[in-house]
């Protein structure tokens, strides 16, 4: 990926992901009620919350992850498998926008849903029972063409958590993550969560990523590591699972609760490609 510096943009920024409160910590009755709250500065202090804005969904802290990688790793699949349990086969429709609107209808199959929608970067929701706290998930997926690239980094710097990903069947996708770690220091909060994922792992035949150069990679940037599948699911849920705990953790601090560790809980949950190759 070839890098071109471009300035920090002033204009479209997401909305912060705010964490509105509720009396005494307790769910509010009634669900789908909003009223603006205040904005907390990313990996802010312990937040409660409260129905998300028009879904009905309940949750007790709502945090903002982006999907972020080359164009064609699989971000908008990776999205996809993980909010709906569906796969993107077929053409390859490249994200190639940002807006704020969720798609339209639920229920539907995903390919015609998300084509009609490709165009834009959709945020999605989804609300994730982590040890008894409900944690919302805004996640955002993001273009990975290079030419959107100065829309995207407005994005970076209110995202609590980041998945980086890279093919493991296309080798430049996986040379470019240095690149992208750079934008990732320069764009984003300095404390933000960030993993990284080799996508595709069911494409056996066509690898030319192999997992120990992911992992060495991971280990020299600190990074937690895990190949994922967006075809087979495979360590979809985990990746996003483990995001959650750790933000959850982070923004609780509770002393009585056992300390989560993210890189191990990757290493210890997370599953090989063999054993769920179609
Ligand atoms: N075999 C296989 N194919 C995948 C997987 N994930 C995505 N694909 C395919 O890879 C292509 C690109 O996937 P997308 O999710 O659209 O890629 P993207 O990262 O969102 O690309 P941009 O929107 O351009 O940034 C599509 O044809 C998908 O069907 C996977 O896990 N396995
Ligand atoms: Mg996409």
């Amino acid at each position: 990926m070839s890098r071109k510096k471009t300035p920090k943009s002033k204009g479209a920024s997401a909305p912060a992901a705010s964490v509105l409160p509720a009396a005494n910590g307790s769910r509010p009755a009634r669900p789908g009620i909003a009223r603006p709250g205040p904005q907390v500065r990313p990996n802010g202090p312990p937040q409660l919350g409260r129905p998300s804005l028009g879904s009905g969904d309940f949750y007790d802290v709502t945090f903002k992850v982006m999907l972020v990688g080359d164009s064609g790793v699989g971000k908008t699949c990776l999205l996809v498998r993980f909010k709906d349990g569906a796969f993107l086969a077929g053409t390859f429709i490249s994200t190639v926008g940002i807006d704020f609107r969720e798609p339209p209808t639920r229920g539907q199959h995903c390919p015609s849903r998300w084509a009609q929608w490709s165009w834009l970067v959709v945020f999605q929701n989804k609300v994730l029972d982590v040890d008894g706290m409900k944690v919302k998930l805004q996640i955002w997926d993001t273009a990975g063409q290079e030419r959107f690239r100065s829309v995207t980094h407005a994005y970076y710097r209110d995202a609590h958590a980041l998945l980086l990903l890279y093919d493991v069947t296309n080798k430049a996708s996986f040379d470019n993550i240095q690149a992208w770690l750079t934008e990732i220091q320069e764009y984003a909060q300095h404390d933000v969560v960030l993993m990284l994922l080799g996508n595709k792992v069911d494409s056996a035949q066509e690898r030319a990523v192999k997992r120990e150069d992911g992992e060495k990679l991971a280990k020299e940037y600190g990074l937690p590591f895990m190949e994922t599948s967006a075809k087979t699911g495979l360590n979809v849920d985990l990746a996003f699972t483990a995001i959650a705990k750790e933000l959850k953790q982070r923004s609780t601090k509770a002393p009585s609760e056992p300390h989560f560790r993210l890189h191990d809980y990757v290493k210890r949950e997370g599953r090989g490609a063999s054993c769920c190759t179609p």
